[in-house]
């Protein structure tokens, strides 16, 4: 099944995403390519253990969801994002049996080693939502960012590094056949917490139209209110940034609708806030439901931003519900 940001709880539950099988181990694979791990990795146990992957690239997304459809894997969570967000907010603690990471991606260049996902932070909130005897498992080819990861593991004070030979499973990926038909070696290492100290999930709450936390204010506009242009705005809080894009007028109600693009860390969305008149005149400004946005901060911010726009313009506010 593929899993919208949307479609989550945060953090979630594994008995509400394996209703039917609920008692089995947990393992989350990260970057799993065209998918070809998990079918020869779920056979060398003696029912296949409840799956969750998470991808950035959709076409990716789409072929690994076909190859374990065709494996008849049902028990299968797939989601299109940056693993970073879904281990943070998602994944409750103390919950996975492992972590799988096969070839991730090297960042071969200096000043680059940011962009891995094998850092100190990763291994601590790793750490949390793995359960006593649970492991992440690396396999890569790239030996520079094995020792980089292993040292990473150590630094963060969370992790054990055992050196041991990988799953066979492992071998069988699309990018360790592409390594060993250049006759290149690969490296393993299981990353053991020794402590489970927990890392809260986040503040993300995901959109239910009845629920008042949808992030809104009320306002009176002026009288002569009719925007004939709109400057892009940019917004920065300390952990959000929010450009608002544009404004549109709509037509079916009469209002207008602001598009937001709103960037948290890894996360990045783009939201619509709608401004719509009400029945004793003033206008509501609201978080819309289009495009199944996630209540984060930068999301409220966004809805802020949009308030305190319309607010320059003469507007005054009634409420804030962000
Ligand atoms: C070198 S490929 C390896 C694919 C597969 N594991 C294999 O062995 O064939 C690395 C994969 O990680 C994915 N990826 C990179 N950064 C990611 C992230 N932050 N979250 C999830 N997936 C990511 C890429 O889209 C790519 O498919």
């Amino acid at each position: 099944m593929i899993f919208r940001l949307g479609d989550f709880r945060f953090p979630d539950d594994p008995a509400r995403l394996y209703p039917d099988t609920p008692d089995r181990p947990w393992v989350l694979e990260i970057g799993f390519g065209d998918g070809r791990f998990w079918p020869h990795y779920a056979r060398t146990f003696p029912e296949p253990p409840n799956y969750l992957g998470v991808e950035i690239s959709g076409v990716s997304l789409l072929k690994a969801h076909r190859r374990l459809k065709d494996a008849g894997l049902t028990n299968a969570v797939l989601t299109k994002l940056p693993a970073e967000v879904l281990v943070a907010q998602v994944i409750p603690h103390g919950s996975l049996d492992a972590i799988i990471v096969n070839f991730p991606d090297p960042w071969p260049k200096a000043g680059h080693e940011d962009h891995r996902l094998l850092r100190v932070p990763f291994f601590q909130v790793a750490a949390s939502r793995l359960k006593p005897g649970g492991a992440a498992l690396l396999t890569t080819d790239h030996d520079e960012y094995f020792e980089f990861a292993c040292a990473q593991a150590e630094a963060s004070g969370v992790m054990r590094v055992e050196r041991v030979g990988p799953p066979p499973a492992a071998l069988e990926t699309k990018y360790a056949q592409k390594w060993r038909d250049l006759g290149l070696g690969v490296n393993h290492a299981r990353f053991v917490p020794t402590r489970h100290d927990p890392v809260p999930n986040g503040t993300f709450a995901p959109y239910s139209e009845e629920d008042p936390a949808v992030p809104h204010a009320v306002l009176t506009l002026p009288a002569d209110f009719s925007p004939q242009h709109f400057d892009k705005l940019t917004v920065r809080g300390k952990t959000w940034t929010v450009v608002l894009l544009d404004l549109y007028a709509t037509l079916r109600r009469g209002g207008w609708v602001a598009l937001a693009h709103v960037v948290e860390g890894d996360l990045t969305q783009e939201v619509l806030v709608g401004i719509t008149e009400r029945e004793d005149g003033t206008h509501l400004v609201r978080l819309a439901k289009f495009g199944g946005p996630i209540i984060t901060p930068g999301v409220k911010a966004a809805v802020g931003a949009v308030t305190e726009w319309l607010e320059g313009q003469g507007a005054v506010v009634k409420h804030r519900g962000y």
